[in-house]
This record gives C-alpha cells, structure tokens and sequence, in this order.
C-alpha cells in the first residue's frame, strides 16, 4: 500500500519521520490520500474524491470547510492541546506588555543608541514609558478550553484575580483548572468586572465579533484586551473606537488584519501563538499518529467532522470502514451485504456525531468490487474503504 501525503504547510520533521515507509510525500493535492495542514485556508481547493483525511496540527479548524469534507468521507483532524502551552507563554508576554511600554522604551533606547550620554538621557525618559502592574488585578477568561485553562492558572501565578467563563468546558479541561479561578455564569459580569479580559475560544457563527460595541459599553475605562484566539472574534470598528475614546488603553492581539494592524494602542504579532519548537513538534506528532491510525486501521481519533472510533487492528480477513450518514437501519444494510453470502462479521462498532457516522467491520471474507459497489449504493453511505 503506497500512501501519498500533501503537506499545504511545512510541518515538523519529528512527525512526518513518525509516518511509515509506505508513505510518500506529494507536492500535487488533488493526488494526496491525506493532507497535512497549519493555516493555509483549504476553503476555495477542489477536494478530490481519493482525499481521505485532513490532519490540522494545530487547534482552530477554521481554515478547513468541515461540512464539504463530511459529504465526502473526508475525516478531518486537530490536535486538541498540543500547542495550548505556547499560545500560554505569549499571553503572558502580552500581559506584561499591555501593562509596561515596553516596546515604546525599546524603540526609544533603539533610536538614542548613538548618544554619548544615554545612560543619563534614559533617567529623564522613563516617565514617558511607566506602566502599572498586573499583581492583585482581575483577568477575565473567554473560553476554558486547553489555552484559556492554562493561562487562568498562570494568571493566579503570578498574582492576578481570575475570572473565568466557558458555559461548554470540557470535563478534563475543567479538571484541569485552579478551583481558585471565579467561575463566572453570565459574560457580561467579565466584561464589567475586568480590568484584562483575554478571548480563548473557537472562531464560530456563534463567537464572531463577540467582542463589539455592546460588551465595549458594559467595561471598565482603560480595559486592556487579549486575542490571540482569531481576529473575527472583535469587530474592528467597534474596537477602533473604543481605543479612541480610551475605552480600550490597549489591544494586543495576534491577528493583525488591515482594520487594526498601526492602530494606535494595537500591539499585534504576525500569529506567533503556536511558533515554537516545541509546540511545532507535538503538533506535527499528534497530526502523523491521527494520520496513520486511520489510515493504516481505520481508528479515527481527535476528529472534528467524525465520531472518535478505535476498533484496534483488524483481527480478520478484511476490515471494511463506512463513513455514513446518521440515519436508521445503516447496520443492517452493512452487515447484509455479507450475511447474504455466508461471511461472518467479526467485529463491528459504529459511532455518529451529528449528522454524520462512521462503522468499522471486521469480515471473515475478502470483499469483491461487487460488494463494495453494492455498500456505496446504500443510500446515506458517503465513503467505503477497504484496509486489509
Ligand atoms: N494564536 C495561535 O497561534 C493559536 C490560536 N488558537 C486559537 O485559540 C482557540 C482556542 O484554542 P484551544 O484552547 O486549544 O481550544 P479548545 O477547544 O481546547 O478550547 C476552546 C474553548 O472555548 C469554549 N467556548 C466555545 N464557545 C464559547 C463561548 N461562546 N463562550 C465561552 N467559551 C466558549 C469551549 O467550550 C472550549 O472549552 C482555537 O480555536 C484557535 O482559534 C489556538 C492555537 C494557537
Ligand atoms: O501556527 C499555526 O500553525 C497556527 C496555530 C493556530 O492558530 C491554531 O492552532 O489554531
């Protein structure tokens, strides 16, 4: 079995050399069986119908068209955490940096350089870049999820009070997070109590431009905003008001786009959350494990369009995988086809999550072309693959 995988963005060495020798490496993405992907948007590429998984390394997935890869039987992946403690440390970064000028001093000692007495010159200057610390001071967190965990936990490291809301926190995400965290019910109470609020949550229908002009009412002047989640969270007009009007002393962000990139107040970064050896690594591991998983054994594991299914390795003659739609009497049908002429199914599990589902079985006999013809012409059956 030769394996072609598309890389649509350089991924990490330590993962790709996890993909077995079967596996080839193409630059032709209509050729690819599986694609691996950070950023780059995948939203307007022709998906081919040989394309059988997408692994994100990374979390957001907003640059992937989930519900056209579901129509397709193509299984997409993320790699829920695997990056959450280098988008942390940067936060903590911008904390400091929303509280002290440090890039205004910076550039001043940068431009002054050549003067005989800087050291003398800087003594007069500091007043100009004075800041306030961030000890005893209430951080809001948007979204508890991997990230928004771990920066409320760092936060009351280092002195802050924490507020935190997440009205869908995973079990183990809350597991996870300080009991002195305020659990907070109702957004707005972040929004009026805080004095940092920090946005960790996915960019969805539900979450763009949450931050706009009705929260920028209800906050405390001087407020200092976090977002290194994705730009369409804020509305940029919104935002750009409140920071002239001083509503918002500071916007540190990730996600420079042409509304805000040199506003003044606006610190952006060119989306550096995620850019480090360390979460490039774990990153790239998670996403080649996923890949070859199911691709190798049909297991699917992170999914973001399809059920999380692990049936192991296939302990039969043939294993059959069925990406399918969620409706009744699918199991039937599957198992029919090869009941009617005297195959056994050894095993089978079947898991849906919305409006799709995905089935695994084991059969005690190979499967014909005729067969398989006769799975795909199931009505609601997207894709069928035969593994072994
Ligand atoms: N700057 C960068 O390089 C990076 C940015 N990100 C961004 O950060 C986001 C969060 O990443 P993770 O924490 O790893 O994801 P996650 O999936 O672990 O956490 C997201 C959390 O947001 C919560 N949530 C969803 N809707 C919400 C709402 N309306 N209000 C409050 N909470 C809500 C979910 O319940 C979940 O707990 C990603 O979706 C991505 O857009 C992620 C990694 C790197
Ligand atoms: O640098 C990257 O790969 C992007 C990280 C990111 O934004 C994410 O994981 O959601």
């Amino acid at each position: 079995m030769s394996v072609k995988i598309n890389c649509l963005n350089p991924i990490a060495k330590c993962g790709m050399e996890l993909l077995p020798d079967t596996y080839e490496v193409t630059d032709n993405f209509a050729d690819a069986d599986a694609v691996l992907v950070r950023s780059a948007s995948m939203h307007d590429l022709e998906l081919s119908d040989n394309l059988l998984a997408v692994a994100r390394a990374g979390a957001g997935v907003n640059n992937i068209p989930l519900d056209k890869c579901a129509e397709k039987g193509i299984v997409v992946f993320n790699t829920p955490g695997a990056n959450a403690n280098g988008v942390k440390e940067l936060v903590v970064a911008a904390l400091l940096m929303a509280s002290r000028d440090l890039v205004g001093g910076y550039n001043w000692v940068k431009d002054n350089a050549a003067e005989a007495d800087i050291a003398k010159m800087v003594e007069k200057q500091k007043k100009n870049y004075a800041g306030n610390e961030i000890l005893g001071k209430k951080l809001g967190v948007i979204g508890l999820g991997a990230i928004g965990a771990k920066v409320a936990n760092v936060a009351l490291k280092l002195g802050m009070q924490v507020y935190g809301y997440d009205p869908y926190v995973s079990v183990d995400a809350a597991w996870g997070l300080s009991k002195d965290v305020k659990h907070i019910t109702n957004v707005e109470d972040i929004y009026r109590d805080c004095d940092y609020i920090t946005v960790h949550v996915p960019a969805l229908d539900s979450t763009k431009g949450m931050i706009n002009a009705d929260a920028f009412a209800l906050m405390k002047d001087g407020v200092k905003i976090l977002n290194f989640a994705r730009d369409v969270l804020v509305n940029d007009e919104d935002m750009k008001a409140a920071l002239d009007s001083g509503k918002v002393a500071k916007y540190m962000t990730d996600f420079p786009n042409p509304a805000i990139a040199g506003y003044k107040n606006v610190v952006a970064f060119p989306h550096l959350g995620a850019s480090t050896a360390e979460s490039e690594d774990n990153c790239a591991v998670m996403a080649c494990k996923e890949i070859k998983a199911y691709i190798n054994d049909g297991n699917i594991k992170n999914s973001v369009n399809y059920p999380n299914v692990n049936m192991g390795q296939c302990s039969d003659v043939a294993r059959v995988t069925i990406c399918h739609k969620n409706i009744p009497n699918m199991l039937t049908q599957f198992t029919g086809v090869f009941s009617k002429k005297g195959g056994n199914v050894s095993g089978m599990i079947s898991k849906a999550k919305g409006d799709y589902a995905y089935s695994i079985l084991d059969i005690g006999v190979e499967p014909t072309a005729d067969d398989i013809a006769e799975l795909s012409a199931i009505e609601g059956v997207v894709k069928v693959r035969v593994i072994k």
